[in-house]
């Protein structure tokens, strides 16, 4: 297997690079790399939005508003995006993660970087996206990228973290160098699996929180919200085997504050619905685009059962969102529970 150094090569250098999903953040991040001076092909599924994009240099449905990069070349040619490329970035949604990577792995050359930037665990399993790309395409490099990033926000131009995390340093060195502008840096971690877990978890809490303020409640019962959401994170963390120190971290708390502090978040928003009276369904329908922490309740409610991990906001809102139980009910129930101590490194605090 081939592995090229891509790291070390001059700024100037100009790599090709595949940006796999048509969305909002696959196209945020493929501005940033063709603005970065690099060959970039985003690849959308629908030829004639792709077509559409291409010719009116904007991204009507997702980024409305946003001009794209003059140099971005946008395809829904699957071989043409990615052949040749030594960086693939993949922005699909997780319950087609897998259908995705499949189609792409046979024309992928060896030793390519797939680097998941999506925020979810797969559908009736608990794999995450980098488990995916091991499993699909068998001797890439792989990597996740997960942080306080919303879309709108980095193609606004807010100064803007994150993190790659991958055992391969060689990896993290160069998505540094191809992602970094004067608004975006990026950190490192060679924990994989705690910065992907912390990104499909924080969905999560941001459900819980939206639905808070949509009942009228206030900063005290926010605060009180996420900080007892990165309790449960990191204690679900400990008992799967991730580094808790991870959920300290832009790709842990930072994500955390971002996603349940603003209604730029779907999954905030749908939480804000569901408080109004909106049924599920409606709500993620209205939302009009992914809200990972919907799927991702359900099966870390199931993991946490199985485990013996004590998780009371997911058990909380997953009684809300699928056993039918009455918010206020819900809310009784967390606010009589025991009251423990505040930091504690048990897995029964
Ligand atoms: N939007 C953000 O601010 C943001 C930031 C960080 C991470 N993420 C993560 O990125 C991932 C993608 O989110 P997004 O915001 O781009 O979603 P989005 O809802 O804006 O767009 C999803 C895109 O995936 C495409 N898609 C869905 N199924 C597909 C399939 N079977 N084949 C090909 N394309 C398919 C859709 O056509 C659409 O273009 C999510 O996991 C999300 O959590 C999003
Ligand atoms: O809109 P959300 O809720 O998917 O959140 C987007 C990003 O994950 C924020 O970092």
């Amino acid at each position: 297997m081939t592995q090229t150094d891509v790291s070390s090569s001059a700024p100037e250098s100009r790599l090709p690079i595949a940006i796999l999903g048509g969305g909002s953040f696959g196209t945020a991040v493929a501005n940033i790399v063709a603005g970065n001076g690099h060959d970039t092909r985003q690849w959308m599924r629908d030829p004639e939005r792709a077509a559409t994009c291409m010719a009116e240099r904007e991204n009507k449905r997702y980024l409305p508003g946003v001009p794209l990069h003059s140099d971005l070349q946008i395809t829904a040619d699957l071989e043409q995006a990615v052949r040749g490329c030594q960086i693939v970035f993949v922005a699909i949604p997780s319950q087609s993660f897998r259908e995705v990577v499949n189609r792409a792995a046979p024309m992928l050359d060896p030793g390519t970087m797939l680097i998941s930037l999506t925020k979810g665990v797969e559908h009736d399993s608990f794999h995450l996206m980098s488990d995916i790309l091991k499993e699909e395409a068998e001797g890439m490099r792989v990597g996740v990228l997960s942080g306080p990033n919303f879309a709108k926000e980095i193609v606004a131009g807010h100064y803007t973290a994150t993190v790659i995390a991958s055992e391969d340093e060689t990896l993290c060195a160069t998505i540094q160098k191809v992602l970094h502008s004067e608004t975006f840096r990026v950190y490192s971690s060679n924990d994989v699996f705690g910065v992907e877990l912390a990104g499909a978890l924080k969905n999560i809490y941001a459900i819980v929180t939206g639905m808070a303020v949509a009942l009228g409640r206030g900063q005290n019962t926010t605060s009180l919200l996420i900080t007892r959401a990165l309790a449960e994170m990191m204690r679900f963390a400990e008992a799967v085997g991730a580094d808790p120190m991870t959920f300290i971290g832009l790709a842990g708390v930072g994500d955390l504050i971002l996603t349940c502090s603003s209604d730029l978040s779907r999954n905030y928003r749908v939480g804000y619905l569901v408080g109004k009276g909106k049924k599920l369904d409606e709500a993620v329908t209205e939302i009009g685009q992914v809200a990972e922490g919907v799927n991702t309740v359900r099966l870390i409610k199931a993991k946490a059962d199985e485990l013996g991990v004590y998780m009371p906001l997911v058990s909380a809102i997953h009684a809300i969102l699928f056993e039918g139980t009455p918010i206020p009910t819900v809310i009784r129930e967390l606010m009589s529970g025991a009251q423990t101590f505040d930091v504690a490194y048990s897995a029964k605090s």
